[in-house]
């Protein structure tokens, strides 16, 4: 493809992506597959672009409107090819706007608002503007991050990095460090979970023998913190409680040593659908999966374990906030609606879950949010109708589950942001059930 196509197809994207609801990823894979001429380098430099523009879309509108330009898809492509690609304008016009497939040539007025880019002012910006954050979060934001806030937005900028968990099952960290070396792919251990590898680069590991093997699994550093968190140990009885594709059951079915019982719910079957592939290839055989179906016949089902778990994880459906690196059109998306709605569904999912657990058992919390609402008072309301259960401080389990970087688990919640380690935002709470 020409770059004058490319660029089209970005517009093109940006529309897609603004008239459908859904995560970009999808709408991006549905606009490939019906265009099967766009190569693997046009496709990265499509999607990267596309990207890098949701990442700093507070920036670009804003940018767009100081100059009387609506921030349209096409005013946000133009203004990134020069203020985040340094393009120039006259490189714009003769190879991004010219030629077959290319977009209309510029207007006067883009051309000034163009012109006047390597001027741009950050410091002129607001802060949710410059932080690339929905304004409505700010008060929030503040009032849980204070002096750290500026840092924090602006760690959502970079792109995540890429992390594997090794799986203890089969393998360790060394092993797997020395295949990926010897074909090229530096990697380094994770600072603080003991089961991480970092990948600087970005590569295809899909088709590669670690995965194959199943060696390694693809899952953000903060995630194995989370799960190991859980102490989840040989023999015990335990339950995923929203599995989803079972990154999560994976990692505490190999600190249980493949022992014991793990009860993997999820009330999306689609979301399912790759654990059994994933378990067989990880040699795990403890995990029994069911789809739960949102009806009286679950109350059945579960009714019939109640009690009875030394472990219950709830790694509930949340806003997501602490992936927005990752998936950067979601910050645009969430509304204060949507996320009261996000907040009452935890609720009702840490009310039945923490039926399951058995007295002297846990219940751990965990979403990939750093809203305060989802987070700390989501547990303070529940243990304010559950006192029943008590916090157990992540600080007390720390050492224990071999997790590095002491500071990080200081407190009585897990609660990261990228710019502490570079992980997901993540938050655990750990619940023990008094009455053993
Ligand atoms: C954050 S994802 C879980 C990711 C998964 N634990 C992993 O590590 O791959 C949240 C999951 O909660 C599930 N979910 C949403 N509402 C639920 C409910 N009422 N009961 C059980 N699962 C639910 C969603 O289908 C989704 O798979």
């Amino acid at each position: 493809m020409t770059p004058s196509a490319r660029l089209s197809s970005v517009i093109e994207l940006l529309t897609d992506v603004e008239n459908t609801s859904g995560p970009a990823e999808h709408v991006i894979k549905r606009y490939f597959k019906a265009r099967r001429f766009a190569g693997s380098k046009d496709r990265r430099w499509i999607t990267e672009f596309f990207y890098d523009i949701q990442r700093r879309r507070g920036e670009l509108v804003w940018l767009a409107e100081q100059g009387q330009l609506a921030p349209v898809p096409r005013s946000l492509a133009l203004v990134g090819l020069v203020y985040l690609a340094g393009i120039s304008v006259e490189e714009v016009e003769s190879l991004y706007l010219s030629g077959s497939y290319a977009a209309d040539p510029l207007s006067p007025e883009e051309k000034a608002v163009l012109v006047s880019l390597p001027d741009a002012n950050r410091d002129a910006m607001p802060l949710a503007v410059r932080g690339n954050f929905p304004d409505w979060l700010m008060d929030r934001l503040t009032a849980s991050y204070g002096a750290r806030m500026e840092a924090v937005l602006q760690s959502f900028q970079d792109r995540a990095p890429f992390c594997l968990r090794v799986n203890t099952l089969k393998t360790d960290r060394e092993e797997v460090c020395r295949i990926l070396a010897e074909d090229g792919i530096p990697c380094h251990p994770t600072e603080i979970s003991p089961v991480g590898i970092r990948i600087e680069e970005r590569v295809n590991l899909n088709s590669h023998p670690v995965m194959e093997r199943g060696l390694v699994e693809i899952q953000d550093e903060a995630a194995q913190i989370a799960a190991l968190l859980a102490d989840a140990g040989p023999g015990m009885n335990v339950v995923d409680y929203c599995c989803g594709a079972g990154g999560k059951a994976l990692v505490m079915a190999a600190t249980m040593q493949n022992t014991g019982l793990l009860r993997a719910f999820d009330i999306n079957p689609r979301r399912m659908k790759d654990i059994a592939i994933r378990t067989r290839r990880a040699a795990v055989g403890i995990v029994q999966s069911l789809a739960l179906q949102g009806n009286d016949e679950d109350a059945e089902i579960l009714s019939r374990i109640e009690g009875e778990a030394d472990r219950v994880f709830v790694d509930a459906p949340c806003s997501g906030s602490g992936t927005w690196r990752r998936q950067p059109d979601q910050r645009w998306s969430l509304t204060p609606e949507g996320l009261a709605d996000l907040v009452a569904v935890q609720a009702d999912i840490l009310d039945t879950a923490s039926a399951l657990v058995a007295p002297g058992g846990r219940l751990v919390y965990a979403t990939c949010s750093i809203l305060e609402e989802e987070n700390a008072s989501q547990i303070a309301a529940f243990l304010a109708r559950h006192p029943d259960f008590e916090i157990l401080p992540v600080s007390d389990l720390w050492d224990g589950v071999g997790l590095s970087e002491a500071e990080a688990g200081q407190g009585d919640f897990l609660s990261l942001t990228p710019a502490d380690y570079g992980t997901d935002g993540f938050f655990t709470a750990i619940l023990q059930r008094t009455g053993a």
